[in-house]
């Protein structure tokens, strides 16, 4: 059983935020738009609750994000409970905390993990991420290639900050054995005119003209159908997948993704503002399964494409 939005797309993914606590500080995040600062965070038998309940309605991936998943102490109960209903599990980290925990989260039953590694310049790194730590995400990385695959890196591309660091990065990612993701920077309609917005906003666009004409090959993921390049270098072939969100009609049309903020709300767009619907209150009040799918249901019929 899979459930369908009302404009046709499927529900197949979770991206469950497990805090809004992080250890770095960077300048443009968006915190999974997530707004504001709550505590309140689910347990792990109520994550485990979430996930059993969401696999019976169609759900077969799950995200763990935040804030930072790894600075929640219980994260590999987390993983262990979370892993036997999905048939993906993934992470999206800073990386700090990955050289001890890549081994375990693996054992945990973690799949893969994305690591944000925005830069390969000490100084750019920590004016990006607001901490000193980039020799200790590098050690991370190296120890996730062990474990998990694959490894992706995430960065974020900033006009004036690492836009002239994305060709390194490729080679990187061809030498490490791990995939990048440009990601676009990203932020609600109400900010796109803002000065901050237009300072940093760097269009991948044209990025990803030069990376169809590099490419040995090309393929589209289902998932917004973003697109994959084959990219031939000095260290062999690197994976290069570029997600573009702003103003994407195409982006939004194929998400598949309901997402959960780490207080115990769905929410159904990272951009919109409007979307949170409360299932944890009623979880600690006593609700049964079938009345926590009631609202899966809910926040599935919800769901609009933001750029459309
Ligand atoms: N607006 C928007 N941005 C997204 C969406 N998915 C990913 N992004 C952006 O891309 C960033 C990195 O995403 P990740 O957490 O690494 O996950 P992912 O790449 O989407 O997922 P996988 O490819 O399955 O690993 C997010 O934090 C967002 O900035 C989405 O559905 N909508
Ligand atoms: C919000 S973080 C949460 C997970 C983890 N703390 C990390 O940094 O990987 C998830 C991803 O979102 C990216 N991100 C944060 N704010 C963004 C923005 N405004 N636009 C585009 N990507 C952003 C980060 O670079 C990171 O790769
Ligand atoms: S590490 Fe992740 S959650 Fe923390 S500030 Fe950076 S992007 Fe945001
Ligand atoms: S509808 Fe668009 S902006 Fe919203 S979460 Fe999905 S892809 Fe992102």
């Amino acid at each position: 059983m899979v459930l369908y939005d009302r404009f046709g797309r499927p529900v197949t993914n979770l991206r469950i935020s497990l805090t809004q606590d992080c250890n770095f500080r960077c300048f443009f995040c968006h915190r999974e738009g997530q707004r504001f600062n709550v505590r309140n965070e689910m347990t792990p038998e109520e994550i485990e609750r979430l996930v059993r309940i969401a696999s019976r309605l169609g759900i077969k991936k799950v995200k763990l994000t935040g804030g930072e998943p790894t600075v929640r102490s219980d994260i590999l109960e987390i993983v262990k409970r979370i892993k036997p209903y999905v048939a993906d599990l993934s992470m999206t980290t800073n990386g700090s905390r990955l050289k001890e925990l890549a081994k375990p989260l693996a054992k945990a039953g973690l799949d893969r993990v994305n690591v944000s590694l925005h830069s390969l310049r000490r100084d750019v790194y920590k004016q990006i991420t607001g901490v000193d730590m980039l020799e200790t995400v590098l050690e991370g990385i190296e120890e996730a290639v062990k474990y998990l695959s694959p490894v992706k890196l995430n960065m974020t591309v900033m006009k004036g900050l690492n836009e002239g660091e994305i060709w390194d990065m490729v080679n990187f990612a061809a030498k490490t054995g791990t995939i990048l993701q440009l990601i676009e920077l990203e932020a609600p309609k109400e900010m796109t005119g803002t000065a901050f917005f237009r300072k940093y906003f760097y269009p991948l666009k044209p990025v990803e003209r030069e990376l169809e004409k590099r490419a040995l090959e090309t393929r589209e993921r289902r998932m917004h159908r973003r697109k994959k390049y084959f990219i031939p270098t000095d260290y062999g072939i690197a994976e290069v997948e570029v997600v573009r969100a702003m103003h994407n009609t195409v982006f939004c049309a194929n998400c598949t993704r309901l997402r959960v903020t780490s207080n115990g709300m769905f929410k159904t767009c990272l951009l919109r503002n409007d979307d949170l619907i409360d299932f944890l209150t009623a979880m600690r009040n006593g609700a049964s399964d079938a009345e926590i799918a009631e609202i899966f249901k809910k926040a599935v019929l919800m769901r609009e494409p933001y750029w459309r």
